[in-house]
């Protein structure tokens, strides 16, 4: 470990020995602690972030006063998409996207660096669970999907394959969640198969250029965003972990959405097909303020305009067809090919902007006395996932239908949208939905038949609970050999017991 000393020098350096005021007085314990928090920044580096986030923040707020004029939406021929496709070429999509998988050359990688404030929990978000009959959270939903999407493949092509899972955590969620993953038997995944590494992390900085203190002993850190992957992958040498394992094609997603179909056959398969460096799944905007991206064009470059940089104005915006004119919305579902993640690790990620969040940031005033501001008092720098898509040689949009595809969980039931309760119920009415497709009928203790597809209400609960399992089904194939013709009393659990107990 550093000396006092050399830390101190190299924070005069960095314009930041305020950071070691209390030093002193502290307890040796905590003083180590301190010290080695502040050993890793370097100080250019550390100078360079502070005098950003000040510069950022002095300039006026909202979005680049000429960006609505420098946007498009994305040309047609860079958008696929499930819905206007036929079935023949949804057909050789899949197929492509399972020889990849079968010839393991497909890994998932999770971003979960994220502090989960919204949903307001002290913990991973993806050890949530919804409240579903089967009280599965989203770590072990995720890590069914691969299980079962392994088995398909394998199905496919009278192979045994892998998706290996890489999972991108931070200092807050690295331990809890390696920890749930070792309780959890890693949900029968073979641990050798599941990669967690961690991103780095950066000083929340007041508006004048001080890097903050948010105790005594310790500067307020937060992620570096979750474009701080490309560094992360850098820092612990990941992409050559995935070309050891053969691994081409690299599927990234965040962490909240309850219906994502990880390593996605039909995502994969197009993005390969159309010969795509680089990739983003979208559904269509559910209203003008939603919060998510806009996938467009920015001076002719795919790019994501995130919601919290994009105005009022341009949002609303109307296409000669009455739809919303930047109707693309950014669901965090990613496609990589290792290649270009290395041309970007290797050359472009110095050139990715910091994005600027102005926060209430709890701090020691000078003093030591802790205060919790209710005015926003500090700036966190994030790098975005997506600002990469600029330096895509080929890039596709694949636009998916949000009710397969798209809940995410952002908020605490006290918000009306995004929460667990709209999140469990995505995920069992669309189960619902399956069942009916698969020739089930529901009916109530008389008997009486409940709603069927074609009266399936489209908001509240769906008229039964039926769940059903990742490890049973994938995105809902397989299923009439079980459900065909049969009725069924809520709640129907469909998991592989009870499939064996279906069998014909
Ligand atoms: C920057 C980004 O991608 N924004 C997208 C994100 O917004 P949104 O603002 O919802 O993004 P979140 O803060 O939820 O982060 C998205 C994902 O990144 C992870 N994370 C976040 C910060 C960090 O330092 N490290 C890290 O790994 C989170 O754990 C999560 O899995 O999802 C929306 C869809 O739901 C999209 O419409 C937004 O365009």
């Amino acid at each position: 470990m550093a000396s006092e000393q050399e830390v101190r020098a190299r924070l005069r350096r960095a314009g930041q020995e305020h950071l070691l005021r209390f030093c002193a007085e502290l307890a040796p314990g905590p003083r180590a602690a301190l010290l080695t928090e502040l050993e890793p920044l370097e100080p250019e580096a550390l100078r360079e972030h502070c005098q950003r986030a000040a510069a950022a923040c002095a300039r006026p707020p909202g979005p680049p006063p000429d960006l609505a004029a420098r946007l498009r939406p994305l040309p047609p021929e860079r958008v696929g998409s499930v819905i206007r496709s036929d079935p023949e070429a949804r057909r050789l999509w899949e197929q492509e996207g399972f020889h990849q998988i079968a010839l393991n050359k497909v890994a998932v990688l999770l971003l979960a660096g994220g502090q989960g404030t919204r949903l307001g929990v002290t913990y991973p978000k993806g050890m949530y669970q919804v409240g579903l009959p089967s009280q599965k959270t989203l770590y072990q939903l995720q890590a069914e999907r691969i299980r079962r999407v392994e088995q398909l493949a394998g199905e496919h092509h009278g192979t045994h394959c892998t998706v290996p899972w890489y999972i991108m955590t931070s200092e807050f969620t690295l331990g809890p969640t390696a920890e749930f993953f070792k309780e959890h038997d890693f949900f029968h995944l073979d641990p050798n198969n599941v990669v967690m590494f961690e991103q780095r992390m950066l000083p929340a900085v007041t508006f004048d250029g001080k890097a903050i203190l948010e105790r005594k002993d310790k500067v307020a850190m937060a992620p570096d965003g979750n474009g701080g992957l490309y560094r992360a992958l850098a820092d612990h040498r990941i992409l050559e972990d995935m070309e050891r394992r053969g691994v081409e094609f690299v599927h990234v997603y965040c962490v909240d959405n309850i219906l994502v179909r990880m390593a996605d056959p039909l995502f994969i398969g197009f993005c390969v097909l159309h010969g795509a460096d680089c990739g983003a799944k979208v559904v269509e905007k559910a209203y003008p303020e939603e919060p998510v991206g806009v996938v467009c064009q920015v001076d002719g470059v795919p790019q994501v305009v995130e919601y919290s940089e994009i105005s009022p104005e341009t949002v609303r915006l109307r296409a000669p067809d009455g739809g919303l004119l930047y109707n693309a919305g950014n669901i965090c579902n990613h496609f990589f090919t290792r290649s270009f993640l290395q041309v970007v690790t290797r050359q472009f990620e110095p050139l990715l902007k910091p994005h600027v969040a102005v926060k209430k940031v709890p701090h020691v005033d000078e003093e030591g006395n802790l205060v919790k501001p209710l005015e926003p008092n500090g700036i966190k720098m994030e790098k975005f996932v997506f600002d990469v898509f600029q330096f895509a040689e080929n890039f596709v949009a694949f636009e998916v239908l949000r009710k397969e595809e798209f809940s995410p969980l952002k908020n605490a039931d006290s918000a009306d949208k995004d929460n667990p309760t709209t999140a469990r119920r995505a995920l069992l009415t669309q189960h619902y939905r399956w069942a009916l497709q698969a020739g089930a009928h529901f009916v109530d203790v008389h008997g009486a038949r409940l709603p069927d597809l074609a009266s399936l209400p489209s908001t509240g609960e769906p008229p039964a609970v039926c769940e059903i399992s990742p490890l049973v089904s994938y995105s809902g194939e397989g299923l009439e050999v079980y459900l065909q013709g049969r009725e069924f009393q809520s709640p129907l659990i469909l998991d592989e017991n009870q499939v064996r107990a279906l069998q014909p």
